[in-house]
């Protein structure tokens, strides 16, 4: 597969794609970045990758970090950690509050901002030093020790915590945090505000494609395969938030976005692909970024499907 001249095509197609779509300013700090900004990194298994525009200029990568702190947890917490999360499509936007009440503090998935926040307390619990231990096994697995917290992108959501805060307090009433609210936060906000570029991004999930011919050092930090499954799972239904059954209608691969505007995705066994443009649709997700990946699998007929 010509995969070069499929993202070029794509590119070309794209030229004067009017992008309808708003950079996210509710952390004041994210609505600084240059909307025009894009980048694009494709990470085939044989080793080969692929790259448009902006591939290794760092952005905050925010909820795509919600998928690496499970994995890390799952490592720790095993099994457990599903009797405090479940694993169902919220239907709901990702900061919402709703169904958290009738449902008496059991989020509905790891990736919408509650799951994260519980998961994000299990880490706290098992880890001496949470911030430092966690940017660690960023680094690990992307293979990249220059990884780095954007602490001024933390701060700006520390400032504006509230509805963050309110999924906290309301899951600490009914028992489902059991660490300090405050710093519980303080940790959640800077894997939000890890700054990684595309290819840093694709590199990282590698660790999903259930791929037994890693060399050694890619093998032990790959994720176990029945792991992998269900991560991949949660990817593929839960995402996107409210907009998961769209990305699978469209893509057709798991993957996972954040309101800084990346969405890595992948194809187990063959690729992790990762892109970036800062203007989100109203769901969230980046506008551009689904809609090259919609390209990219229709172009290649290749997807999960
Ligand atoms: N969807 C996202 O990327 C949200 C992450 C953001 N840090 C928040 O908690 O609101």
């Amino acid at each position: 597969m010509n995969y070069q001249a499929i993202l070029e095509s794509i590119q070309s197609d794209l030229k004067d794609y009017k992008n309808t779509g708003k950079v996210a300013t509710y952390i004041p700090e994210l609505g600084k970045v240059d909307s025009s900004k894009f980048g694009l990194h494709l990470n085939c298994i044989n080793g080969n990758h692929y790259h448009l525009g902006a591939s290794q200029e760092r952005f905050s990568i925010q909820s795509i970090s919600k998928v690496l702190s499970l994995a890390f947890a799952l490592k720790l917490e095993r099994n457990k950690l599903w009797n405090r999360v479940d694993v169902e499509p919220s239907g709901d936007p990702f900061n919402s509050l709703v169904q958290l009440e009738y449902e008496k503090g059991i989020p509905r998935n790891p990736f919408i901002n509650a799951g994260a926040l519980v998961v994000s307390d299990m880490l706290m619990s098992h880890l001496k030093n949470p911030k430092e231990d966690f940017l660690q096994y960023v680094r690990d697995i992307a293979g990249d020790q220059s990884i780095d917290y954007d602490t001024s992108v933390a701060a700006s959501e520390m400032q504006h915590k509230y509805r963050n805060a309110a999924l906290a307090h309301l899951m600490k009433d009914f028992k489902n945090i059991n660490n300090d609210v405050d710093a519980l936060l303080d940790f959640y906000f800077h894997q939000c505000a890890i700054a990684m570029s595309c290819q840093q991004l694709a590199q990282a999930f590698s660790i999903f494609l259930n791929y037994s011919k890693q060399d050694q050092s890619q093998q032990a930090l790959a994720v176990p395969p029945m792991i992998a499954k269900r991560i991949n799972a949660l990817m593929l239904t839960c995402g996107f938030y409210d907009e998961s059954g769209e990305f699978a209608f469209r893509v057709g691969l798991p993957g996972k976005s954040g309101v800084g505007g990346g969405i890595v995705a992948l194809h187990p066994k063959h690729y992790s692909i990762a892109v970036w443009s800062p203007p989100l649709n109203e769901k969230g997700n980046s506008e551009l970024g689904m809609k090259v990946l919609e390209l990219f699998t229709s172009k290649t007929e290749i997807s999960v499907f």
